[in-house]
């Protein structure tokens, strides 16, 4: 699965902190590079070696140890970059191999000018690319990926199909250049498909949107995003319904706490969970709430759950609701609720949930089975409060609204629910996205595979709720908390590693995401 690090930008390239991360298509990129040739007067040849000078400076500076680059060259642009990269690595000592299609060279302009310059070097091999059946790659070499990019419009088929088959087969270090060739950017690629499999992907200027999806991204391995001065006036006035969540959008929403204030303008976080044999999922909401700066804290469980709510998490007040399971309620007034993580599914706890979902107006959040409960009473969806945050991971999204074929079009249907149902969906996964009303998508970027624990999504409901009871709007506090909630895991992980994180480790960190976001 896919991982992506950090944005890695040349010191002259240093992006308007005011520019959040949008999507943009292929098709939008292409516009965006051409505008950026007229804006900046170069010429396409002059973007590519500027493409080129970038992802060689970032190689250098990452990859230790290598003994070789092969560099793998389709016939357009992507395989310009390519033919660029290994001249300039030739240029500063490194051993370089090319392979490209000797037998039909009908490149880009572009590429051909950078082939012509390689041909040139005698200090460079130059090999077509049935060659790599016989070849015997040092051990240290590094295959670099730079046969199809963003331009691919179908499947890859005969020898390029085959070449891409035995470098799967190869045991070293692949790293695509701007796309895992093989894979289409802006949307599903069908299983069919010869596609790469890259340890890294070096992506230049631009998030694509297969990088998001759990059938596509599974090609990209750890994502590092290369700033190469595409005009930030294009991407500004762009069209784009899909954005990242990078750290300038969440600076944007971050309201650093301020003084002269008490507990009350920290509004009240009521939680809503646990039932006999789950009281640790009230737990785990109720704590981080508690850490993510709720003002007044409650959690409505049952009885049971006692001693374990008040021992745990002592600053929040228990509100009994039941023997072993949620039977009744009486929660306060003006409460900001969040609802369902352990509660489960009995049937006074379900009269309970639907009933407070009838009667509810405030928006709320609505999580785990209090989703299963939903999935049972569909007919009770359209009472959910307008501009409440429901939260469910793949399998809790099917029971409610059915099956997709593949996750790009579970985001499309997810869309068509949040509108028709006027709510955010926080739809849970390895790049959890946030889904408004509006059919915006958000995608997140943090967070790590140790977080894929039982825990993990009551920890964020926690976090949610607390934000939107702190008066964070909706989509803001989905945005915030999901942001959050990976980042307090990633700090998490590098402490403890991925293996051993528990969702109680990464409720302790959200203070180091905190510290961290400090002006
Ligand atoms: N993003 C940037 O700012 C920059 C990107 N650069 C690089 O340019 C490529 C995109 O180049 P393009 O020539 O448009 O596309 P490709 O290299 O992917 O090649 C397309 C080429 O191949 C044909 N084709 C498509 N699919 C197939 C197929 N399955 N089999 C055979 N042939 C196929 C298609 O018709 C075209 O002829 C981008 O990814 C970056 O790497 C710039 O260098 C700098 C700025
Ligand atoms: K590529």
């Amino acid at each position: 699965m896919c991982e992506i690090v950090e944005i890695y930008f040349l010191p002259k390239f240093v992006l308007n902190p005011f520019i959040f991360m949008k999507l943009l298509n292929a098709n939008q990129i292409k516009s965006a590079d051409k505008f950026t040739l007229e804006e900046q007067k170069i010429s396409s040849l002059q973007l590519m070696e500027r493409a080129a000078e970038t992802a060689v400076e970032y190689l250098i500076s990452k990859i230790r140890n290598t003994q070789k680059f092969c560099i793998f060259c389709g016939k357009g642009n992507n395989g310009g970059d390519g033919f660029a990269i290994a001249r300039l690595l030739y240029q500063k000592s490194y051993d370089v191999e090319v392979f490209t299609d000797l037998s039909n060279i009908n490149f880009s302009d572009e590429a051909k000018t950078n082939f012509q310059k390689v041909k040139s070097i005698s200090g460079i091999d130059l090999n077509d690319f049935s060659e790599v059946e016989n070849m015997r790659f040092k051990a240290n070499s590094i295959i670099l990926d730079c046969i199809f990019g963003i331009g691919l419009n179908r499947k890859i088929e005969g020898k390029i199909e085959r070449l891409i088959q035995v470098l799967n087969t190869i045991n070293l270090k692949k790293i695509s250049i701007d796309i895992p060739s093989g894979l289409l950017s802006d949307g599903f690629t069908p299983n069919d498909f010869t596609v790469l499999k890259a340890d890294e992907t070096l992506s230049f200027q631009f998030w694509k949107k297969a990088f998001f999806y759990p059938e596509t991204g599974r090609f990209c391995g750890k994502i590092q995003i290369l700033n190469i001065g595409i005009s930030e006036n294009f991407i500004a006035s762009s069209e784009s319904t899909e954005y990242i969540i990078d750290e300038h959008l969440i600076k944007n929403i971050y309201q650093p706490r301020e003084d002269f204030v008490n507990k009350g303008t920290f509004g009240k976080t009521v939680m809503i969970a646990g039932s006999y044999g789950k009281i640790g999922a009230a737990v785990l909401a109720t704590k981080a709430a508690l850490k993510s700066g709720s003002g007044l804290t409650f959690c409505a469980a049952p009885k049971c759950g006692y001693n374990v709510l008040q021992n745990s998490a002592p600053e929040a007040m228990f509100i009994e609701s039941g023997e072993n399971f949620i039977e009744f309620l009486d929660l306060p007034e003006d409460g900001v609720l969040g609802i369902g993580p352990g509660l489960g599914t009995e049937a006074d706890t379900e009269k309970v949930v639907l009933n407070l979902i009838k009667n509810q107006k405030m928006p709320m959040v609505i999580d785990a089975d209090a989703l299963n409960i939903l999935s049972k009473n569909k007919d009770f969806l359209k009472y959910i409060p307008t501009n409440s945050i429901i939260t469910p991971h793949p399998k809790e999204f099917e029971r409610l609204f059915g099956a997709s074929k593949n996750a790009f079009e579970r985001t499309e249907l997810a869309k068509r629910k949040a509108k028709e149902l006027n709510i955010f969906i926080v739809l849970k996964g390895h790049h959890t996205q946030i889904i408004s009303p509006e059919k915006e998508v958000f995608y997140n970027i943090t967070g790590n595979s140790g977080m894929a624990k039982g825990g993990s999504g009551d920890a964020l409901t926690g976090i949610i709720t607390s934000f939107l009871s702190q008066n964070y709007s909706p989509k803001n506090a989905a945005i915030f908390g999901v942001w959050l909630h990976g980042k307090a895991g990633d700090f998490a992980a590098e402490k403890y590693s991925k293996e051993s994180i528990l969702p109680s480790d990464l409720i302790e960190n959200i203070a180091e995401v905190f510290k961290d976001l400090q002006p």
